[in-house]
């Protein structure tokens, strides 16, 4: 019998057998989940329209030993809790990204992780944290190493493909799934169909970009259970000529890993300290010290608008693809990926974009010194900061801003290559916790806020603590 394809054998191989043995990967990796918990409690205080996708799809529906879903009273089954715990983490574009050929979020896998822990502590699995922690990890890899080469982007296909492949697998080997059935639940997530990308486009971003990641997990989980139960796998998923991944949806290229699975991606894993796209947030740092140097020139906050004649950007390839939009901006996702105007807000604001301003109602949503702003800005693509971004040993998200005054005279550009929450910034995991701090105590008092912080450095916390 044909051997399953090589890309399908490698992840299941490194999901049962891969050893992480370096604490610090394990330590940010706590960071990690709770940035992605602080996520989702922001998301269930600030976006009434994602609270309205969470909870059983029939309403009333009684699961026994369901999955809980963090911050709210529902209990709901492993599939539903898989989608609202991702859609939870992911819906504000808050939680932690990682870059390359794909872009992606790697905290999306954390709704099918936590949901079938949840949903197996309370059968008669206790599942402690270190597990989740290493299935965190794991998933994090694999997303991360198959978008450093692979642009599923290219072909119009959503990068949650990856939180789909990578969620499938550790979800399987939570549940006890042999290899051999995990390499069939792994096979069947390559065949899935996979969404188009169009959502996170103009003139088609809205919220689904905000639920892909949950439904993504719901699927991963979907398969592994289906493959418990019945199914047998499809061997050559990804290569079989004309009917597999790569000749159908692909353009008949070869998937490629160009790194071995370790733990690179945790460790180099990009935290959102700012809400924004992350091919976007050194911009709002940029644009927020040019404004300053205004400030310091004397020009007033509330002058600061038509103080500017022009403001040029020079940024990485994939941001021009992703965020450089101009036009309408219908709704909060539509906004949170417009390079202009989180700039423009920065400047106006004279400090950074929050996950607030992008939304409907925010009155910056409105504000036609936003549209003012948005339409003096050029966006150009600077081909050092393409290839640095590319580059696996520098990994910059670079932006860099000038300013043109409204009498002609061009400021100093300001560069910022390294963004905020880039594993190379000495204040990043810091920033996280404050982040999540933040975040908690919308819905937390401090002292239960510091003991759920305790609990994530204590690897034997159960997932399921009996009240
Ligand atoms: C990874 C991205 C982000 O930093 O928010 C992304 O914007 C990429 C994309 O549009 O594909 C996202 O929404 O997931």
């Amino acid at each position: 019998m044909a051997e399953y394809d090589p890309i399908i054998r490698d992840i299941v191989e490194y999901v049962y057998h891969g050893q992480i043995t370096e604490e610090h990967v394990y330590q940010r990796a706590r960071v990690a989940l709770l940035d992605a918990l602080g996520c989702a409690i922001e998301t269930l205080h600030l976006s009434p329209d994602c609270r309205a996708l969470v909870g059983p799809v029939v309403s009333g529906t009684v699961v026994p030993g369901g999955v809980r879903v963090t911050g709210t009273d529902h209990v709901v089954d492993p599939l539903k809790g898989a989608f609202d715990l991702g859609a939870l983490i992911r819906y504000l574009d808050h939680n932690d990204a990682y870059a390359g050929a794909e872009w992606g979020h790697p905290s999306d896998n954390l709704g099918a992780i936590l949901s079938v822990a949840d949903w197996l502590s309370q059968q008669d699995t206790k599942i402690p944290l270190r597990t989740i922690l290493t299935a965190q990890i794991k998933a994090y890899e694999i997303q991360g190493i198959l978008q450093q080469t692979n642009a599923f982007n290219a072909h119009g296909l959503d990068h949650v493909i990856l939180v789909k492949v990578a969620s499938t697998a550790v979800a399987a080997w939570l549940l006890g799934l042999s290899e051999s059935a995990a390499l069939a639940a792994v096979s069947h997530a390559w065949v899935d169909g996979h969404p188009l990308r169009t959502y996170r486009q103009a003139p088609n971003a809205g919220p689904r970009k905000g639920w892909a990641a949950g439904d993504a997990c719901m699927r991963a989980v979907h398969l592994a259970l289906l493959t418990q139960r019945a199914t047998v796998g499809i061997r050559t998923a990804i290569s079989a000529p004309r009917w597999g991944f790569s000749d159908a949806l692909y353009a008949g290229q070869e998937v490629t890993r160009a790194f071995p699975y370790g733990s690179r991606v945790m460790e180099t894993v990009l935290f959102k300290l700012i809400t924004a796209e992350g091919h976007g947030i050194s911009a709002v740092e940029a644009a927020v010290q040019a404004g300053e140097v205004l400030r310091q020139r004397g020009v007033a906050q509330e002058n600061i608008a038509d103080s500017i004649r022009a403001i040029r950007i020079r940024t990485q390839q994939s941001a021009v693809t992703i965020i450089d939009k101009t036009g309408p901006l219908r709704n909060a996702a539509d906004r949170d990926h417009s390079l202009q105007y989180m700039v423009a807000v920065a400047l106006l604001k004279g400090s950074v974009v929050e996950t607030a301003d992008y939304l409907d109602d925010s009155p910056w949503a409105t504000d036609a010194r936003v549209d003012a702003l948005r339409e003096k800005i050029t966006v150009t693509e600077d081909l050092g900061f393409t290839a640095d971004y590319y580059d696996p040993q520098i990994r910059s998200v670079a932006n860099a801003i000038t300013l043109e005054l409204a009498d002609g005279e061009v400021l100093e550009e300001v560069v910022v290559e390294f963004p905020v929450g880039h594993h190379k910034r000495p204040e990043t995991l810091d920033g996280v916790m404050h982040k999540f701090r933040r975040n908690m105590s919308v819905m937390f008092g401090s002292e239960e806020v510091e003991s759920i912080i305790q609990a994530a450095h204590n690897d034997e916390t159960p997932i399921y603590i009996q009240e």
